[in-house]
């Protein structure tokens, strides 16, 4: 019998994991696999999830709709070769991925007998909409979706929350859930027979428009430091996310940061190693040299005055 699939879609930090999260550890008794696919090559994402379920798959250095789509393959027919197989599966697209072109890529005849394209998630930023909603890869990423979750939701302005749920009712999306809410696993499911309708993909001129840095560094950081470093980035970088350790042994630390707005909280505690962090910012105002430079100058000894 074919697997369903969750196709999970939204802009970078919208809250796509933490949605899977709570799917994973969900009380619904399914044996879920998920497949996430990270921007850059340090798996965030995938150390997220580990705790919360075996079978979680980390698609990394790419993005799965477009220079991914042939790993996507691959790892599905692996994941549908498991035995037990999984009685559902969760595909967390990049936060910079058009869902059309992966839609497209599960219309394969030989992957839908065996993995149909249940329902593709799309999740919104209810506290960033306004300010993102002109973006094409954001309008792309809700055309795309059939049903929409709202993250977020205590963060964002009473006006701004109405204004979003008017637009996302003009644009046919009948079926919008608030995330700060339990969704039930069933309102996930499409009515049987319901047609998706097909989307194009957006031109992929899209691919260089986002960059990212990478830093890795082997002992804590000064907690200080590290924060006025992120101060002075905020702005151009649209998200970061990383594991990191501070001075004065207060343990693993997870990093978040969505826009303006970062937080650290203790870490899941299987989430070893180095410091590691990822910072993605659009082209246009993120200086991945100038960005390193300033994440350099926080190892201990090399710090300038
Ligand atoms: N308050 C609040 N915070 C949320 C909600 N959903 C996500 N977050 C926070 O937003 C940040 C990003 O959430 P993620 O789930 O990692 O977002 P994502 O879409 O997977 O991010 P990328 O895959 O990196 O694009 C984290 O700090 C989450 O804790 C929500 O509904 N309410």
């Amino acid at each position: 019998m074919s697997v369903p699939v969750l196709l999970v879609t939204g802009f970078l930090g919208a809250g796509k994991t933490t949605f899977i999260n709570r799917l994973l550890q969900g009380d619904h008794g399914l044996r879920i696999a998920a497949i996430v696919n990270d921007f850059g090559s340090i798996n965030i994402d995938a150390a997220l999830l580990d705790g919360a379920a075996e079978g979680v798959i980390g698609l990394k250095n790419g993005c799965i709709c477009c220079s991914l789509q042939g790993d996507l393959m691959r790892t599905l027919k692996s994941v549908l070769s498991r035995a037990p197989k999984p009685e559902l599966i969760v595909i967390e697209a990049s936060g910079v991925a058009d869902p059309a072109g992966i839609v497209q890529s599960l219309m394969d005849p030989v992957i839908w007998a065996q993995a149909r394209l249940e329902t593709v998630v799309g999740i919104v930023d209810a506290a960033d909409a306004s300010r993102r909603k002109s973006d094409p890869l954001w309008q792309a990423q809700v055309r795309g979706a059939d049903i929409m979750l709202l993250s977020k939701t205590a963060d964002s302005m009473p006006e701004d929350l109405a204004a979003l749920r008017a637009a996302l009712s003009v644009q046919g999306k009948r079926n919008v859930f608030n995330m700060e809410e339990p969704v039930p696993l069933a309102a996930l499911f499409l009515e049987e027979g319901l047609e998706r309708a097909t989307v194009a993909a957006l031109p992929h001129n899209d691919s260089s428009r986002f960059v990212y840095v990478e830093w890795e560094h082997d002992g804590p950081l000064d907690l200080q430091a590290f924060q006025q470093v992120i101060a002075q980035l905020a702005g151009t970088v649209l998200r970061g996310k990383g594991f990191l350790s501070f001075d004065g042994g207060a343990g693993r630390m997870l990093f978040q940061l969505v826009g303006n707005r970062a937080a650290l909280s203790p870490a899941p505690s299987d989430t070893n190693g180095n410091c590691r962090l990822v910072l993605i910012g659009e082209r246009v105002e993120f200086a991945p040299d100038a960005v390193l430079r300033a994440l350099d100058n926080l190892r201990p000894g090399s710090r300038q005055t």
